[in-house]
């Protein structure tokens, strides 16, 4: 019988665990003007932007082709910083497939995972080297960093999952981690509607 060829070939791809980056592999930046509107202090985040557009974080999309059975995987990166009082962080999607996880693995640096899912339910794990964190299926997610070095994770998911961004662009996280008295702190988002 014929046998058909794999899609995919077995590969392997290095990660360094001092700065999370990759050597071989482009990543893709994500810069402070590209999140208008999704930090709470908007004079803030007008000021920071006028005097440059410092980059909040960097990660890895490898390009494994979108289906069911593959998986996609990389690091991420999200630097030390605020926007007024709040904590650099990530966009935060829900999947597109609702239902998909992921799990991400601390590899340096100090933060949190931020969750929320459509019902109303909301928790903050903690990220610290070698703690792993389940985002469960319809958990929308972000990474805040509250540490002064890069928080650094790999994370793995199911590669057809998609990104949906739209409602957290338009109506952001129920909750918000800022710096109060020298800590973080989980406070209601003002903009949240
Ligand atoms: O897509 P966002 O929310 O900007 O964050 C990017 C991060 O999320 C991922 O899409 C993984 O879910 C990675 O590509 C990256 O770590
Ligand atoms: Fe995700």
């Amino acid at each position: 019988m014929e046998q058909l060829e794999p899609i995919l070939k077995p590969f392997s791809l290095y990660f360094s665990l001092n700065n999370g980056l990759s050597d071989t592999t482009p990543s893709l930046k994500r810069h402070l003007s590209k999140m208008k509107g999704m930090y709470a202090d908007d004079q803030a985040y007008a000021a920071m932007t006028a005097d440059g557009d410092p980059l909040l974080y960097e990660f890895y999309e490898l390009g494994v082709p979108e289906q069911p059975g593959n998986l996609a995987f990389g690091t991420s990166i999200v630097y030390p910083g605020k926007v007024g009082s709040e904590y650099y962080m990530t966009k935060g999607h829900f999947h597109t497939i609702l239902d998909t996880a992921e799990v991400y693995y601390c590899i340096g640096g100090k933060g949190y995972m931020l969750m929320e899912n459509p019902e109303g339910d909301w928790t903050a794990e903690e990220f610290t080297p070698g703690k792993a964190v389940y985002v469960p299926g319809r958990y929308a997610h972000r990474s805040i960093n509250i540490g002064n070095e890069p928080l650094i994770t790999f994370y793995v998911f199911r590669s057809d999952a998609g990104h949906d961004y739209g409602s957290i662009e338009t109506k952001g996280f129920r909750k918000i981690v800022v710096e109060q008295d020298g800590r973080p702190i989980i406070i209601d988002n003002p903009k949240w509607k």
